[in-house]
């Protein structure tokens, strides 16, 4: 999907939402299990219930991974029940990749060809020749680590050169001499509050996907306040905040609840900021 078809939703859907699909088979509810693939038919009613309120869904590679066949066998459904049904969401497989050159471009020939999603998370830490590989694909995206959400991310992305600069913002400044803002995203996460403002000026046009709102306690009003630019840029992600609003038998309405209670917000900040 290209920037100006994304931005179009999210002025059309008045939202910025990215809804993540990261179903645990141990917190999914009981009666799903009965059916024939669990994840999938989870997804499937969280989809359905969400896709009003939202223009994106992120799929994190673990929850599909971690289940063996079964688990690869539901990503692949969900991705095609999705370019079936909601064609106009934008898929990101948060899969985290980077390797040598060659064997980063079969994991972009797996993601982009094969599974054919919108765009992969990949860690920067291997440098130009493992991302790369990822670049290229008319309409598709890389997604860049670069400021994440953990408590972690200090260990390392904080580090500072001897003239100040931080590895974030190098592994940022470096990156776009790869790609432009059109085919590449950063990941920023919520939690990193006013930091927003040090990504912006070093990243002040690309899309950042943002995780971190829900359950990691990351405030949507101040992402939007340091982060928002004149085409919104920004795609911010909740993953159990949403699935998990509830374990009965309503848990796809009570996702979709959550979902239209961010969507209101989003739209009401996508207003004050006369982006619609
Ligand atoms: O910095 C990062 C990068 C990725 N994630 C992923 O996003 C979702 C967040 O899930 P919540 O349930 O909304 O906390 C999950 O897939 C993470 O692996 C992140 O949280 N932070």
């Amino acid at each position: 999907m290209k920037r100006t078809e994304l931005v179009e939703n999210i002025k059309r859907k008045e939202s910025f939402l990215c809804v993540g699909l990261d179903p645990d088979i141990k917190k999914i509810p009981q009666h799903l299990l009965r059916e024939e693939n669990p994840l999938f038919a989870f997804n499937k009613a969280i989809i359905d219930a969400t896709a009003p309120y939202c223009v994106a869904y992120k799929p994190n590679l673990a929850f599909y991974e971690s289940l063996g066949v079964e688990g690869w066998i539901a990503l692949e459904r969900t991705v095609k029940y999705l370019k079936e049904n909601h064609p106009d969401q934008f898929i990101i497989a948060d899969a985290k990749r980077g390797d040598i050159g060659n064997t980063s471009m079969l994991y972009a020939r797996s993601f982009f060809e094969h599974l054919d999603v919108d765009a992969i998370t990949v860690a920067p830490y291997m440098g130009e020749d493992s991302v790369t590989p990822f670049l290229g694909y008319e309409g598709k995206w890389v997604i860049l680590l670069a400021l994440t959400s953990n408590k972690g991310s200090h260990d390392f992305q904080l580090i500072e050169d001897k003239n100040g600069k931080r590895l974030f913002e190098h592994v940022i400044t470096t990156s776009q001499k790869w790609a432009t803002p059109d085919e590449m995203m950063y990941v920023v996460g919520a939690t990193q509050g006013s930091m927003f403002k040090d990504i912006r000026n070093v990243a002040p046009q690309s899309f950042l996907l943002v995780p971190g709102v829900g359950a990691q306690g990351g405030s949507l009003e101040e992402v939007a306040r340091y982060g928002m630019i004149p085409d919104c840029g920004l795609l911010v992600n909740s993953s159990r905040g949403i699935i998990y609003a509830s374990s009965g038998e309503d848990f796809a309405e009570a996702a979709g609840k959550e979902a239209e209670k961010l969507r209101d917000q989003m739209s009401a900040l996508l207003k004050s900021s006369h982006i619609i």
